[in-house]
């Protein structure tokens, strides 16, 4: 039997007290949290130590630098213990091996060890986005290209769309972890993400988790919402 599409809940939001709300009413119906650019940058790293205390953290910094600042970066993260943490694919396979072997240092116990996850296109862009970037081919192209090198270089995983999800397991097989966001409900705003589907579409393709933010944090009733893709999730 397969197993369940777990869910990531984004809480993107620059207030210490909303997040704690949300952590407290919802963070046992998911099955993680996600802290990120904005929470952090606000709010500082004591704070994501705290509102993510008793549940499986995502921590979501993207870091993208050189090999030597981004593996430094890694190490100085560890004492949040993130289940999952991401760099940019693009920052090249150096960087990718150097970050993998700061969290093997940092984490001598390989159960502990965060898991490293790739971003490969953002799940805003478009053909037209990116190849305004100078990237000359389509996200497809350009997801595989990236998931590739960053599978080879020592990445855990890879957070990518849902359409690009059976593409990564023909070339890369089952053993990746696919992370996934871009993900709307039936019926709910796309906002600025361009290659959505939804959790049961996402759920089919393979996706170990999915990320779902605003369609959750902005619903009348965020636990209600998290409730109700979890069931979603269930009978995908
Ligand atoms: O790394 C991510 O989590 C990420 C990668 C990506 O390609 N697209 C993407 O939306 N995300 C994150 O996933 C979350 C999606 O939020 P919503 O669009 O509100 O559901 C945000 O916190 C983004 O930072």
């Amino acid at each position: 039997m397969s197993k369940r599409t777990k869910l990531i809940a984004a809480f993107d939001t620059n207030s210490r007290s909303q997040a704690e709300e949300w952590s407290s009413t919802l963070g046992n119906t998911v099955d993680a949290i996600k802290l990120g650019l904005e929470f952090t940058y606000a709010c500082g790293l004591d704070a994501v130590r705290e509102v993510s205390a008793g549940h499986k953290l995502f921590l979501d910094l993207k870091l993208h630098d050189i090999p030597n600042t981004v593996a430094s970066g890694l190490s100085a993260l560890a004492p949040l213990r993130p289940a999952l943490t991401t760099i940019h694919a693009c920052g090249g396979a150096e960087m990718i091996s150097r970050s993998r072997e700061a969290l093997e240092k940092s984490f001598p116990d390989e159960a502990q060890r965060p898991r490293l996850l790739a971003v490969t296109v953002l799940t805003s862009m478009d053909d037209a986005g990116l190849r305004e970037t100078g990237v000359d081919t389509t996200p497809r192209e350009q997801v595989l290209r990236l998931g590739k090198l960053a599978i080879a270089s020592g990445a855990d995983g890879l957070v990518c769309s849902a359409h690009e999800i059976g593409l990564l397991r023909d070339a890369l097989g089952d053993k990746p972890v696919l992370v996934v966001p871009g993900i709307r409900p039936a019926g709910s705003a796309s906002n600025d993400q361009k290659r959505i589907m939804t959790p049961t579409q996402a759920a089919q393709a393979g996706a170990d988790w999915i990320v779902v933010g605003r369609p959750i944090t902005r619903a009348v009733n965020p636990a209600l919402a998290a409730q109700d893709i979890m069931a979603e999730l269930a009978s995908a």
